[in-house]
């Protein structure tokens, strides 16, 4: 991918909020979009291309769906730029066409980049974090790219006069709390009590209410700044690499699966699809409704069904050839925890000299032991939100992922 030097190409097309110049320093490229079938509905539309959106993030799991939606749903895009630490190689796939992608390799802890990047856009989408309850990172570098990161974002957004702010917060903000009590089915003004010990969702929560104080903050040229919150569920879909390590595990072990935790346990799931058109409506939404929008938070949903997490896995684990055995937990949940807490330990010794990050540990044990499911319409009602893709096709297109045996998302 070419880089180059300077402020982001293509912004001499659009007009950036209020009228405000961009800034320079980063390494950037511009990489044309959309396919001829996106062209075409562009074509149809009488709305003008005039906004500049900025996706943080934009190259991770959900970042990826973020930016296709993008440039799929819309039409008032006149450059999308997508900001990462790494810049994802498909990024060269998009064609050149009426919407300019910008791609932005920058820190999101870095101020300076965050401000060059934000400068002259009209919406930030920030779903860049650092997602890691396993121990791969320190506690102090979690806090700094969810929290610090997200407060960088903040303060580019009212140096640079960009107005609507959409947050990919967690479910991890509320729960499964330290208590393991469990969330049944709740939706965003049920009671829990939210109490964190583990370092991700703690910095989740805390980079979210920053989020929400930032709300009716000025921005430069005296507008307030309308800011939201997501809190998608569990995340599946095309890209998801722990269901890809299940998998392989699966065939590892002949084709099976061994049952840990109780199929009763309700663990709530989302379609990266339907989380990603969220992402897109709210920041279309923010402008017009946002003294109802502005401060709110909305959990992510679809019709995906309530499961523990492993039989919902085995909703694509199943049809790619994979067996869950038993009816009920193999090992007692005493022997679990064992495990988990052994894993723990083992990590902390070995840190010295390597990483030993196993998916189960006394957190994502507790995780996953936890009934944790939402049931809202908030988003319906506050912006009209409604599943773009069924349940039926969001399987349907994770099993195809997962049969495609490749990373890619497409
Ligand atoms: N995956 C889930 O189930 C889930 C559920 C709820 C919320 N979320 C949230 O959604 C967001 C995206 O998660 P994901 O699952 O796509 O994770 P991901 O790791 O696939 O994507 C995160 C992206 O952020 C980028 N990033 C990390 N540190 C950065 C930095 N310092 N500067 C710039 N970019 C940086 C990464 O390179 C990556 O591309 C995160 O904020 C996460 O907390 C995820
Ligand atoms: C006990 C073992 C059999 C299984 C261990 C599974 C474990 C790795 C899974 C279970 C639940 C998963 C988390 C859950 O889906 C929701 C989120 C929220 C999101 O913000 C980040 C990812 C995360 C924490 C999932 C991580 C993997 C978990 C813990």
């Amino acid at each position: 991918m070419g880089q180059e030097g300077g402020g982001a190409s293509g912004r001499g097309l659009c007009h950036g909020p209020a009228g405000l110049g961009d800034e320079d320093g980063l390494p950037v490229a511009s990489l044309g979009v959309l396919g001829p079938w996106q062209q075409q509905g562009m074509a149809d539309s009488a709305q003008a291309q005039k906004l500049v959106y900025l996706v943080t993030g934009g190259c991770g799991f959900l970042g990826e769906h973020v930016v296709r939606m993008l440039l799929q749903q819309e039409p008032r895009l006149c450059e999308l730029r997508v900001f990462d630490l790494h810049l994802g190689p498909w990024l060269e796939e998009l064609e050149t066409g009426p919407v300019q992608v910008t791609a932005i390799q920058g820190d999101v802890t870095q101020a300076h980049e965050v401000a060059a990047a934000v400068a002259g856009a009209h919406v930030v989408i920030h779903t860049a974090g650092l997602v890691d309850v396993f121990g791969r990172a320190s506690p102090e570098t979690i806090h700094e790219v969810n929290v610090q990161g997200t407060q960088n974002v903040i303060e580019a957004c009212v140096q640079n006069g960009t107005r609507f702010l959409v947050y990919t917060s967690s479910m991890e903000v509320v729960g499964p709390n330290i208590k393991g009590q469990p969330f049944y089915r709740g939706n965003e003004n049920t009671p829990y009590e939210a109490a964190h010990r583990h370092p991700y969702p703690r910095s989740k929560a805390l980079a979210e209410r920053l989020v929400l104080e930032a709300n009716g903050r000025k921005v430069r040229g005296g507008l307030p700044l309308v800011t939201c919150a997501l809190r998608p569920t569990g995340i599946y879909g095309e890209g998801h690499q722990i269901m890809k390590d299940f998998y392989h595990q699966g065939l590892r072990l002949g084709g099976r699966l061994l049952r840990a935790i109780p199929a009763s346990v309700e663990h709530g799931r989302v379609y990266v699809g339907n989380v990603a058109w969220m992402h897109v409506l709210v920041a279309r939404e923010l402008e017009h409704r946002a003294p109802l929008m502005g401060g709110q938070v909305y959990f992510c949903y679809d019709n995906s069904p309530y499961k523990s997490y492993e039989d919902f896995n085995m909703e694509f684990l199943g049809p790619c050839g994979l067996r869950l055995v038993g009816s009920r937990p193999l090992l007692p949940y005493w022997l679990l925890l064992f495990l988990a807490t052994l894993n723990a330990l083992l990590q902390w010794l070995l840190r010295p000299l390597l990483l030993y990050a196993p998916l189960l540990n006394p957190y994502t044990l507790a995780v996953a032991n936890t009934t944790f499911t939402v049931s809202t319409d908030k988003a319906l009602r506050h912006f009209g939100y409604e599943p773009l893709f069924s349940w039926e096709e969001s399987r349907a297109r994770t099993i195809r992922w997962v049969q495609a045996g490749e990373d890619s998302t497409q």
